[in-house]
């Protein structure tokens, strides 16, 4: 047996770009451990951890939670998850959170799903989550076999607090200006890879051929 290969990529996007979506795919796919900075955030602030009371006040205005708190969290978990292979998703959002990912793991790819803003706002009034295990659906792309409840428990389905038209119109602003940054640091680093669309089923292709040649092979 060989020694085993590592995998380390990062998914960016704006919200509701389709960065969960296409992670669940990835992962299913390609077997990589996912992290979510979003699930962990609705976790903690579900269990009212210290950290999610925090992070709670800053989501529901369509901020981003403070770069100290939600690095220390990150970083943390995935020290855990060393000796796998990893798909970070909603992580780094701002520099700071990019240098200090940096010092600590050397993401091999970046994908960057470039959809417009016209399109999300659209999706993301329609989403809908289980809260237990963070499922996603949309009442237009791929609603619950039940309207209003989760396929797999039958509990019923909630929308997100931050996903209100106006926290999104802060949420797609605050993306400009504190995540755009980050896309010209991986850029300038040769490991961004952008797929643009409007359709996650026509945008998922390509992540997957990109992918396929990649991933290097567990020998
Ligand atoms: N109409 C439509 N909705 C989509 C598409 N892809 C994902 N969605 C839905 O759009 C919402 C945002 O997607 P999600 O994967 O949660 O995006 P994230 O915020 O970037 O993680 C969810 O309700 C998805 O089910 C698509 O191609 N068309
Ligand atoms: N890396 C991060 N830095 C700061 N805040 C974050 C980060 N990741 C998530 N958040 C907070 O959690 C919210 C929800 O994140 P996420 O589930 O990734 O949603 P979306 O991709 O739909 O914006 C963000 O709007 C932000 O307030």
């Amino acid at each position: 047996m060989g020694a085993r290969l590592l995998f380390r990529a990062i998914i960016m996007g704006p919200p509701g770009s389709g960065k969960g979506t296409v992670s669940e795919r990835i992962v299913n796919t390609f077997g990589l451990k996912h992290l979510s900075s979003g699930e962990l955030l609705r976790t903690n602030i579900k269990n009212e951890t210290e950290f999610g009371l925090l992070a709670k006040s800053f989501i529901d205005e369509g901020k981003l939670v403070p770069d100290d708190a939600i690095t220390k969290i990150i970083l943390h978990e995935l020290k855990q998850m060393s000796q796998y292979s990893w798909l970070l998703d909603g992580f780094p959002r701002t520099l700071p959170q990019a240098e200090e990912l940096h010092k600590v793991f050397q993401p091999d790819t970046v994908i960057n799903l470039n959809v417009p803003f016209e399109t999300i706002k659209k999706r993301l009034t329609s989403r809908w989550i289980h809260p237990g295990s963070g499922r996603v659906y949309n009442t237009d792309f791929n609603p619950p076999k039940v309207t209003g409840l989760d396929d797999l428990t039958g509990e019923p389905l909630i929308q997100r607090n931050d996903d209100k038209p106006e926290t999104v119109t802060l949420r797609l602003r605050a993306y400009e200006e504190l995540t755009q940054p980050v896309l010209e640091y991986y850029r300038n680093k040769g490991i961004l890879e952008v797929f643009s669309g409007t359709e996650t089923n026509k945008i998922w292709p390509h992540v997957q051929a990109f992918l396929s040649k990649k991933i290097p092979t567990i020998s």
